[in-house]
């Protein structure tokens, strides 16, 4: 678990050009290394300090003129000795300054993800936060940016604790009782209601993972329904552009199309899909038979029927969703009338003109949603709701045998409980387990 000895380098920004790239050294050698490409730069060099220095190659010949800036030992963000130079945008040069740094034994170059594995192990941030770094590196909506930041700031980490800390407390009154039964006595007093408690509080912080989901990767949402429907012609008008063909002959979509998009923050990948109907060609087959899988897969079904579909028809459309949540609307508002105009599903929508367009993304919304702001979520994981799920279930074992089975028994379960918790915050975690963990951060990182 301790983090091996050796100064780490990599490139902090990504290798395109730009107008500012960063080499970045953390370990005991970065100072004298990076000294060794900036001789400017005084020996002790007052930490947190830019210094405007030369960069230069081993036989002293200028690279770069950039900047230079140290954090001192433990203020850094890995806890370590950290340089950073920060040069011109240049891959090349970078990759010469890497090479450079290189040269010396005492560098390596970073895994992916090693300076904040090592802000980790040195007690800088917790898991929470390490993985926050990494959903804000891959955040691709303002919600998902913002979710990240709340859990860089410790809104996650915080939850956990508020949890974590009253269980500590029980395992220890349940030990003290254990080990000293005179003087504790009645430290074990409404176990089975305070286990009952932290068990909701678990099980409702482990709810949340399917939030956490739609907010990281964005919500699936497909279009479906007969054939002619004007499917296409909606996710034209909710895209904003002419991305699928429309025509008046039914079949016209075959494969399935994506655009991805953002409403309210909330990134959604929005599907066009092949129409369904009885008897269609070969080819129309396979796009049909597309659309079905498609359908299992996304987070919600918008089907869209022609005006004057029937009650009965509609629920037979419906069920071709098969467990995925269905939000029906007529589609071609703008053509009902008479009987049409009293359609049976509402609500109606127009991709032609765009008539209840706003309203249906409002709708399609609130039904992934169900109200709040997706900004506010907790991002928990699936690695995070496996360590709730288990934290839950020691709780439950936990909660029977506070009215079953004997002390040890009982404390024992809590103190399981407290271990899978402590995956979630890393108080309790493997090298194993932040080998797979730090190894979908990006090298640099
Ligand atoms: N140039 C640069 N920009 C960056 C980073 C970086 O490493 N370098 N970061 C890297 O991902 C992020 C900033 N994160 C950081 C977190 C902590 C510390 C740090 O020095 N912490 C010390 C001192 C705190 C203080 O004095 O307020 C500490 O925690 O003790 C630095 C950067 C984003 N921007
Ligand atoms: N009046 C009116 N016509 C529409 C509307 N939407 C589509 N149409 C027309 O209906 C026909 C079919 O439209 P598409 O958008 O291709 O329908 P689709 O559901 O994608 O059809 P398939 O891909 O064949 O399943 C075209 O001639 C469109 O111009 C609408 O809102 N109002
Ligand atoms: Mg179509």
């Amino acid at each position: 678990m301790t983090p091996d000895s050796a100064t780490i380098v990599a490139l902090a920004t990504a290798p395109a050009a730009g107008a500012v790239g960063i080499l970045r050294l953390s370990g005991p050698a970065a100072l004298e290394v990076a000294r060794g490409l900036a001789p400017g730069v005084p020996v002790a060099p007052a930490p947190r300090h830019a210094y405007l220095a030369s960069f230069v190659d081993a036989s002293g010949a200028v690279l770069d003129e950039g900047l230079f800036l140290y954090f001192q030992a433990p203020r850094s963000f890995t806890g370590e000795d950290v340089v950073e130079l920060h040069a011109h945008g240049s891959p090349r040069l970078l990759r010469l300054l890497l090479a450079r740094a290189l040269e010396d034994a005492r560098v390596r170059p970073a895994l992916p993800g090693e300076f904040t594995r090592r802000a980790f192990l040195h007690g800088r941030i917790d898991l929470t936060r390490a993985e926050a770094v990494a959903d804000l590196v891959a955040a691709d909506s303002e919600a998902a940016v913002r979710a990240a930041a709340a859990g860089l700031s410790g809104a996650l980490a915080e939850r956990i604790r508020s949890l974590e800390t009253p269980l500590r407390e029980l395992h220890a009154d349940l030990e003290g009782v254990l080990n000293f039964p005179e003087e504790a006595e009645g430290a074990d007093a409404e176990a089975g209601s305070r286990i009952a408690s932290l068990r909701s509080v678990a099980e409702a912080l482990r709810a949340e993972v399917g939030r956490g989901r739609l907010v990281r990767q964005g919500a699936r949402v497909a279009l479906y329904g007969p054939v002619n429907a004007g499917k296409s012609t909606l996710f034209n008008r909710l895209v904003g552009e002419a991305r699928a063909l429309v025509d008046d002959e039914p079949g016209t979509t075959r494969d399935a199309l994506e655009a991805r998009v953002e409403w309210d923050g909330l990134g959604v990948t929005l599907y066009d899909t092949a129409g369904l109907r009885e008897a269609p060609g070969r080819v129309e087959a396979l796009g049909i038979a597309r659309t079905k899988e498609l359908l299992a897969a996304v987070d919600l079904a918008v089907l869209v029927l022609p005006p004057g579909t029937s009650r009965d028809e509609a629920a037979s459309w419906t069920r071709e969703a098969g467990d995925t949540p269905v939000l029906a609307v007529t589609g071609k508002c703008d053509a009902m009338t008479g009987a049409g105009a009293e359609a049976l599903v509402p609500p109606r929508v127009s991709g032609l003109t765009g008539e209840g367009v706003d309203a249906l993304r409002t709708s399609v919304l609130a039904r992934l949603w169900g109200g709040g702001t997706p900004s506010a979520v907790a991002l928990v994981s699936e690695r995070h709701a496996d360590a709730l799920r288990r934290t839950a279930e020691a709780l439950g074992r936990a909660e029977v045998a506070s009215r079953v089975s004997t002390l040890e028994v009982l404390s024992g379960e809590v103190g399981l409980a407290l271990e899978a918790l402590g995956e979630v915050s890393g108080t309790s975690v493997s090298d194993a387990l932040l080998d797979t963990l730090f190894q979908r951060f990006c090298i640099g990182k």
